[in-house]
């Protein structure tokens, strides 16, 4: 579904790159974790992806076409972002039900073409929070509109950028599991980012550990969960995660 080929990505004059030659490929209907200490690029790759930052150098693939480096309309028909902070990503003063039109506006689309109340059922919501505000739910419930609002357009691919990181611990798991079922229910694809080994280890099947801008091992979760990791840097991630003890 995507395959990155040597990305690279540098700010301002920096001769450093933050991301380096960075190539991954992730099935069709599969959640691939990117995971690494904070600073390490993983949302520098995710931006890329996702059209934020059209500044990189590499090949990024969506279903065997290369993306344009300036992402087309029906880009993001197909691929959606979830941002970590729900109250940052939604606007303060539009009420949710106008939030989750912005998406069909932006493609020129008819705002009654989809059934919004079934798509805020589907993210466990019930539609008459819709004529809320942001301020006026809680966060996971802002999470959940987040999520609604992404599948608004019934995208095939979700780039998650540490969506639960935010959230009291108990709101987590509900978000991962719906995040999960919802992943089964519409064969969607997700690239997950998360600095914590136990979230990528219970949502994804493959696994990239990424350092200081690269990725120096590739593992299935089976691997992770039984402690099978072969770079040091990777078994000091796993020795200082909470999953250590429990493989
Ligand atoms: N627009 C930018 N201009 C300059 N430097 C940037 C920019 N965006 C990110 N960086 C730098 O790139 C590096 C990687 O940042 P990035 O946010 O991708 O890391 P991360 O692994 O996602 O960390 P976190 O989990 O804390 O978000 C950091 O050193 C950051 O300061």
């Amino acid at each position: 579904m995507i395959k990155i080929d040597n990305l690279t990505i540098r700010f301002g004059h920096s001769q450093q790159p933050v991301v380096r030659d960075l190539s991954l490929s992730i099935e069709k209907g599969t959640a691939f974790g990117l995971v690494g200490e904070s600073g390490c690029g993983k949302s520098t790759v995710l931006r890329a992806l996702s059209g934020l930052n059209a500044n990189y150098d590499g090949r990024i693939e969506l279903q065997g076409e290369t993306l344009d480096r300036r992402r087309s309309r029906p880009f993001f028909r197909q691929v959606q972002m979830v941002f970590q902070d729900p109250y940052g990503s939604l606007h303060p003063r539009k009420t949710i039900r106008s939030q989750l039109k912005e998406p069909l506006r932006n493609q020129g689309l008819d705002t009654n073409s989809v059934d919004m109340n079934a798509v805020l059922r589907s993210v466990g919501l019930d539609p008459a929070l819709s004529y809320r505000f942001p301020h006026q739910l809680s966060g996971g419930q802002r999470q959940r509109v987040a999520i609604a609002r992404a599948l608004m357009l019934d995208p095939d691919v979700l780039l998650l950028d540490e969506p639960t990181s935010a959230l009291d611990v108990s709101v987590q798991a509900e978000i991962l599991n719906l995040l999960q079922d919802l992943r089964t229910n519409r064969g969607l694809t997700y690239l997950l980012v998360s600095h914590d080994l136990a979230v990528v280890s219970h949502m994804c099947s493959r696994v990239a550990i990424m350092e200081a801008g690269e990725i120096v091992e590739q593992v299935d979760v089976g691997a992770l969960r039984s402690g099978a990791v072969e770079h040091p840097y990777s078994q000091r991630l796993l020795r200082a995660s909470r999953m250590y003890g429990r493989a």
